[in-house]
């Protein structure tokens, strides 16, 4: 059985993402759970003509959802309106978090965790901490969603470039998920791309790639921010995990946030140097989660200037996420 659980689906990328995991072979149970009309939802996808079984979960049945997990994903919580930070978010959505990384601990230890709430950057390391308060936390299980920034990444280029095709060409993106700790490596690009950009060009791509997610709250007006390639994105990434770990594909890879001792030999020079417990970095995908964690490609200037702006940021949001659980121990 490899039973994927969606805490929150019944939301804007709940729906299309679990939309788009019942078209998965790989997945035999899909529970949807929500604390609103998740019956519903798996009600209609159920009828859908593939493999899995999808069974719907309300409020007071989280236990009964999350049991036995293979995997968990978690788009679960409030989303920003104008004006709004994610890091507004954390006042709602850190609770919410913190009671579903319960659930985990409680009914499915063993599970693969995704999350994809904002803010990614402490969302993370609370799920992470409430499973080491329950001593069942394994760093290569535990991921933060980034997948859209690498997908707008790809996008914004083949914009700028049209023999770019924005779906073969990968970018990675270090750092965060928010704002200047959203880190592209414009220059690891093939054939030159970025000394084909002048300096403006260039500052631009990069602003709009680290304020893509505002460029929707905006457009949305009210309506909340991106849903619809957030599902995809975040499709993209929970069947690539599971292919790694299911059918053991090898070299898959795709930039997520992650707990550094996930692999602690490859980032402990990296760790000394900065002071960051966690971090969004290429990561190869294996039997067991992280394979390994991708040593960072030399950084251009105009990255490393990135990267040190976005370091003492992404310290400050991993202390608030972590000291969430730990000062309420
Ligand atoms: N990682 C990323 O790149 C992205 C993250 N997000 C984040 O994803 C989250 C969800 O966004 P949307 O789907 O647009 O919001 P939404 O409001 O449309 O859906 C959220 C769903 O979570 C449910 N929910 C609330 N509390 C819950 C609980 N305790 N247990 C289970 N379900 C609960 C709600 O009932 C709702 O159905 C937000 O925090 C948003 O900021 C959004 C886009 C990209
Ligand atoms: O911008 C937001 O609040 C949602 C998000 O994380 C994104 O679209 O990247």
């Amino acid at each position: 059985m490899v039973k994927v659980v969606v805490c929150g689906a019944a939301g804007g990328i709940g729906q299309p993402l679990s939309l788009l995991l019942k078209q998965s072979d790989l997945i035999t149970d899909l529970a949807l759970y929500d604390v609103v009309n998740a019956v519903g939802v798996a009600a209609d996808l159920s009828h859908i003509n593939t493999k899995s079984k999808v069974t719907g979960y309300g409020k007071t049945e989280m236990d009964e959802a999350l049991k036995n997990a293979h995997t968990v994903v978690i788009p679960a919580g409030v989303p920003r309106k104008p004006g709004m930070t994610r890091d507004d978010l954390f006042k709602i959505n850190a609770g919410i978090i913190r009671d579903l990384a319960e659930g985990v601990a409680r009914n499915c230890p063993n599970a693969f965790v995704l999350v994809i709430s904002n803010p990614v950057n402490s969302t993370v390391p609370i799920v992470c901490e409430v499973l080491k308060k329950h001593g069942v936390f394994d760093p290569k299980k535990v991921f933060g969603i980034s997948t859209l920034d690498v997908v707008r990444s790809s996008r914004f280029v083949s914009e700028l470039n049209s023999s770019i095709d924005p779906k073969n060409t990968r970018v990675t993106v270090i750092g965060g998920h928010s704002g200047v700790t959203i880190v592209p490596l414009l220059s690891q690009i093939p054939n030159g791309f970025v000394d084909s950009l002048s300096k403006e060009q260039l500052d631009a791509l990069t602003y709009r790639i680290q304020y893509g997610g505002d460029e929707v709250v905006k457009a949305k007006d009210g309506a909340g921010s991106a849903t619809l390639s957030m599902a995809y994105a975040g499709a993209r990434f929970t069947l690539t995990v599971l292919s790694a770990i299911l059918e053991g594909r090898s070299g898959l890879v795709e930039s997520t946030y992650v707990n550094l001792e996930a692999d602690a030999a490859a980032t402990a020079a990296f760790k000394e140097q900065t002071g960051l417990d966690y971090f969004a970095q290429d990561v190869e995908f294996g039997r067991n989660g992280v394979e390994k964690i991708v040593a960072l490609p030399k950084l251009s200037a105009y990255e490393q200037g990135l990267l040190d702006v976005a370091i003492p940021e992404l310290k400050t949001n991993i202390a608030k996420g972590a000291s969430f659980i730990t000062d309420s121990a």
